[in-house]
């Protein structure tokens, strides 16, 4: 083996998580939250942090990419791990310890990056002022780099933004400690215009108390607080102030039940022990914690909520990025529709079903109207007056800038913070509050007389009629929440029925709920159900699904037959659609049934599947890397392995042909005893040698390389004994 070579030193684990996470963000619009919380890795903090801090700095990072040109000379460094790597040197612990070839890449530029940095900082507080703003940036990571015109949609830095636990340490306490840390406290702005300014003007050296939530702090954005003793204490939590508003605008009085319906769980048994552990690092121990969908939560089993969060999935458009390519960032109008009906019908069960509900605060991490106000306009048409939108601008004194649209029936009543004004992520909130002078419409009504008659298995006939038509009206409520598995060809019978009787239609006018947005509300429902809630069915369920695909294929075949008896296109269509939408159904509701019974087996494939992708995904930072140099090591590792193996191979050869020979050699030796090897040599040479014949000349040569083969095989074998 050849002496000295020494295997590459792998990036430590945080940085290709990190860097990895920011790739996916970027790339996939996903939520830094989510993503960090997929991760496996004893020290997620310390990655949320990184990765967030980089993402904060995304647009100095650029610059300094740019500037140093680190990417254009050092092609075969990841650019995530990259900004990831600069983002630790320079705003993290200043320093980076391992000496993994990429580590060392970034160390030697230090300087230069630093000289960078202050040369950036004035092209900072300009960009910092912009709304939004178009550059050019690198944006791929192959060796040859491409500028690609990309829309900034968070071109200003965010402070840090450090919330103080209360249940851990007293806002008071805090402020001190940070003072001991060398922090000066800035001055209480009258207004929050005036704090944006004082926000602006945030330096190393200070913090600010925010304008709206009193347990909240800004400093300077990178500021490092993840090896800060409160941070890791658990009494600072690093928390945009977007996501602080739901809770503060709820406002629930101390000694009052709250509902956090969207806390994260879902049906992920390992996010929910995450969610266990975060809470009880928190000191909080009066929550208590429900591993289910929350769709299928029953208010019976808890009849005091008084307030209710509600934070469901969206698209994300709000949340932190690097930069967006301006031909995608808009989300795709399919997945927003989906994503809106998921939204109301969450929203929905929260103000309907649980009947002691004082105040419901929806939120979103998104910019989009389709996930806000115009959810919020659809629950409006259901809620009549038993609920009001409670007009944030007066609640905060109109001390705020941007409010949801006017042009939607919600007016300007619910808030959006955007992050080129408010310094924050964008957010969209809504505060619903119960008027208990007025009944809440019939449509709960509907669906809890529903449960009530399917437990009683009624068989009257005019019941059953109208239990018809109530579950064309709350259909998917049912298939959802009850997760009921009804026949196939009652479901066809449901939604054959083209319209709702008079009875029902002046029920449902009367509740202002329209059957056809009810209906439309219903099918796009299924969709987003099956998205966001039987995900992890997917694998159990495909099988199924591939078997009704050929069934309705044969189906389908068999309508054909039918279409050309009947010679009726419209017909056929009807049919067509028709099955495909008893299809649908089917998927939904075999989802959510087998889903309890499916969940293990799901739960063990998706895991597997994750883990696979998670393996993958960490290892393509690295990969990138070892696309480029260490690929190149490796070659050469491969090479040196193959030569050491032909060189073993020779060795072994020449023990064997030396035991072997070694007789030989000595018969030689002595045959050839007299007879010198430049004789030999000599005569097997020497074309002029004419005088043998051509046999001759051969064997002489047979025994010259004979005798210089085993001269040289001793001379190795001897060395290598030597050795040994
Ligand atoms: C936007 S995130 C909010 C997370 C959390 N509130 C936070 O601020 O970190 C939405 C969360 O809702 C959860 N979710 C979606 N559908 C749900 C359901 N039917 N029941 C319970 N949780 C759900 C998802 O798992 C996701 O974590």
């Amino acid at each position: 083996m050849p002496e000295g070579f020494v295997h590459s030193v792998k990036v430590p684990r945080i940085y290709k998580t990190a860097a990895c996470t920011i790739k996916k963000i970027a790339e996939h619009r996903a939520s830094l939250k989510e993503l960090v919380y997929e991760r496996k890795h004893p020290n997620i903090k310390a990655i949320y942090a990184l990765a967030a801090t980089a993402l904060q700095n995304s647009s100095q990072l650029t610059e300094l990419l740019e500037k140093t040109e680190i990417l254009k000379k050092e092609p075969r460094l990841d650019h995530w791990l990259a900004r990831i790597l600069i983002t630790e040197l320079i705003w993290g612990k200043q320093s980076l310890q391992s000496e993994a070839k990429p580590v060392l890449t970034i160390r030697n530029y230090e300087n230069q990056l630093r000289d960078a940095l202050k040369n950036t900082s004035n092209d900072k507080i300009e960009k910092s002022i912009k709304k939004v703003k178009n550059v050019y940036v690198i944006l791929n990571k192959k060796p040859v780099v491409t500028l690609v015109k990309i829309h900034f949609l968070i071109s200003v830095e965010k402070p840090r933004y450090v919330r103080v636990n209360t249940l851990i340490m007293s806002v008071d306490d805090a402020i001190q400690e940070f003072k001991n840390d060398g922090y000066n406290l800035l001055p209480k702005s009258p207004n929050y215009k005036s704090y944006l300014k004082s926000l602006e003007s945030l330096d190393t050296f200070s913090f600010i108390q925010d304008y709206h939530i009193r347990e909240l702090f800004a400093f300077k954005a990178g500021t490092a607080f993840y090896d800060h003793d409160g941070y890791n204490s658990g009494a600072l939590v690093l928390q945009d102030k977007a996501s602080c508003l739901p809770a503060n605008l709820l406002n629930p009085p101390s000694g009052s039940v709250v509902l956090d319906m969207c806390a994260a769980p879902e049906r992920n048994e390992r996010r929910y022990q995450l969610l266990c552990n975060l809470i009880e690092s928190s000191g909080a121990n009066i929550v208590e914690t429900i591993n289910a969908d929350a769709l299928k939560i029953d208010s019976n089993k808890y009849p005091d909520i008084e307030y209710i969060l509600v934070d469901p999935s969206c698209s994300g458009s709000g949340m932190d990025r690097i930069e967006v390519n301006e031909s995608t960032n808009k989300n795709d109008p399919s997945r927003l529709k989906s994503l809106q009906s998921f939204q109301v019908f969450l929203l929905r069960h929260a103000l309907f079903n649980f009947p002691t509900a004082k105040r419901v605060v929806y939120s979103t991490c998104s910019i989009y109207a389709e996930e806000n106000e115009m959810v919020i306009d659809e629950i409006l048409n259901n809620v009549g007056d038993a609920y009001k939108l409670v007009p944030i601008k007066e609640t905060l004194k109109n001390e705020w800038i941007n409010y949801s649209s006017e042009k939607f029936n919600c007016k300007d009543n619910c808030l959006y913070a955007k992050p080129s004004v408010d310094y924050s992520n964008g957010f969209f909130v809504a505060v619903f509050e119960r008027n208990f002078d007025v009944p809440l419409p019939e449509i709960r009504k509907v669906k809890e007389e529903l449960k009530d008659e399917q437990v009683e298995g009624s068989n009257n006939g005019k019941f059953n009629n109208q239990r018809k038509n109530r579950k064309q009206e709350t259909g998917k409520n049912e298939l959802i929440v009850n997760g009921n598995n009804k026949g196939e060809g009652k479901r066809k019978k449901i939604k054959k029925k083209k319209g709702l009787s008079k009875y029902d239609n002046d029920k449902l006018n009367d509740n202002k709920v329209s059957c056809e947005k009810e209906k439309s509300l219903n099918e796009r429902a299924e969709n987003v159900v099956k998205k966001e809630f039987n995900e992890e069915n997917e694998n159990s369920n495909k099988a199924g699904k591939n078997k009704r695909k050929k069934k309705k294929m044969s189906t389908e075949k068999g309508e054909n037959g039918e279409k050309n008896e009947e010679n009726s296109e419209e017909t056929d269509v009807k049919k067509k659609k028709k099955k495909l939408l008893a299809d649908e159904v089917k998927d939904v509701e075999k989802s959510n049934v087998d889903g309890e019974e499916n969940s293990e087996k799901a739960n063990i494939k998706k895991k597997r599947k994750k883990k696979k992708l998670l393996t993958k995904d960490v290892d393509d930072v690295e990969k990138n890397y070892l696309n480029g140099e260490e690929k190149f090591e490796e070659t050469n590792i491969k090479k040196k392995k193959k030569k050491k193996k032909l060189l073993t191979e020779n060795e072994v050869q020449v023990e064997e042909n030396n035991e072997d020979n070694i007789e030989k050699v000595e018969k030689n030796k002595k045959k050839l005893k007299g007879e010198t090897n430049s004789e030999l040599k000599s005569d097997v040479n020497d074309k002029n040698n004419t005088g043998e014949d051509e046999e001759t000349k051969k064997k002489k040569k047979r025994k010259y390389d004979s005798v210089e083969d085993n001269n040289s095989n001793e001379n190795v074998t001897k060395k290598k004994r030597k050795k040994n």
